[in-house]
């Protein structure tokens, strides 16, 4: 990927924003994957302890300076931090891109939601700059649009620190070999992992996680990898997969909810960081895993309503 250096911004002031954390192992990060669950109702699903990690401070360690001198991040970097860039929508793109170009949406969509096509044509037929440029794979600079350079706007701002910064042309194939793929192996051999998808309404969420039929995203990407693996015999241990789903929501002024979204599943509760009664499917391959994802997503009530947690 060639990438070209951003030009130069007035006052350019550098704020480092990801810098690499060390992560400490989870609890069940050396659980066998080949044990299932002892019941079919799982009664300790442990929530991701994401504030400890957050907490974490990062360490001066000599082998920590060392591995982040290469392209590479050591098994001490556990957590990352990845930007993909959307693509800008223009006119002549939003037909291919609302309609992905032909191609249907493997799953449910939010039928209220935010139609970039609306965004396109509001900015009529003013002239769309890109702000963020990509400076190497690690870093990028938001500079002010020419616009508001008058109104004395005129810093930008350098963002570092990225595990990978993904340019507006990489492909789903691309991000997955990257950021998933790795979560994937660990996972096959018996490691948890997490993958949260942060960002703006229309930044690319879900079309990053889910994709389409054309683009399967890292969801549909990672079932192929487990059912690939467990078809072509690979693991000698016969494995049995288990799938769950919960959407965690809050209506203003209540509290927050939890819901199962398995067929049956109702409201759960969180108790001690755990989520109790979260009902777990058996999937036997890729296509009735998708099926329970997409009949778990219609289940969603973010599912008939804008908000989008
Ligand atoms: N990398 C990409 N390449 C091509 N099109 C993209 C890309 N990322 C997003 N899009 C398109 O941009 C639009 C908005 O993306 P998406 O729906 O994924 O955003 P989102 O972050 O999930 O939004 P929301 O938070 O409102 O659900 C969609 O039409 C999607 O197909």
């Amino acid at each position: 990927m060639e990438i070209k250096s951003p030009p130069t911004c007035p006052n350019t002031i550098t704020v480092r924003r990801n810098p690499p954390r060390r992560a400490r192992p989870t609890p069940y990060s050396a659980a066998p994957l080949s044990q299932p669950p002892s019941s079919k109702t799982s009664s300790a699903i442990r929530s991701f302890p994401i504030q400890d990690i957050l907490s974490i401070e990062i360490p001066e360690k000599q082998e920590v300076l060392e591995s982040s001198s290469s392209d590479e991040p050591s098994d001490a970097e556990k957590l990352k931090v990845f930007l993909r860039i959307r693509p800008i929508v223009t006119q002549q793109k939003v037909g291919g891109l609302l309609k992905n170009g032909g191609q249907k949406n493997v799953w449910p969509q939010n039928p209220r939601k935010k139609d970039v096509s609306k965004t396109a044509k509001a900015a009529g037929k003013k002239m769309i700059e890109t702000c963020l440029k990509v400076n190497d794979s690690h870093s990028v600079t938001l500079c002010v649009p020419q616009s508001l350079t008058d109104a004395r706007r005129t810093k930008s701002e350098v963002y570092e620190g990225f595990s990978h910064v993904f340019c507006d042309e990489s492909s789903q194939d691309e991000v997955y070999e990257r950021m998933m793929n790795p979560l994937v192996v660990d996972f096959l051999k018996g490691k948890s992992g997490m993958l949260a998808a942060m960002g703006p309404s229309g930044s690319g969420k879900t079309h990053t996680v889910f994709g389409s039929t054309r683009q399967p995203g890292m969801v549909s990407l990672a079932l192929r990898q487990i059912f690939s693996q467990k078809e072509s015999g690979r693991s000698k241990c016969s494995r049995t997969f288990y799938l769950s789903m919960f959407e965690i929501y809050s209506e203003q002024a209540k509290a927050e909810k939890i819901m199962d979204l398995s067929q049956e599943g109702g409201d759960l509760l969180l108790q001690q960081s755990h989520v109790k009664g979260l009902k777990e499917e058996v999937i036997h391959d890729v296509q009735q895993a998708e099926s329970l994802i997409a009949s778990g997503m219609l289940k969603r009530s973010t599912a008939m309503t804008n908000s989008n947690i």
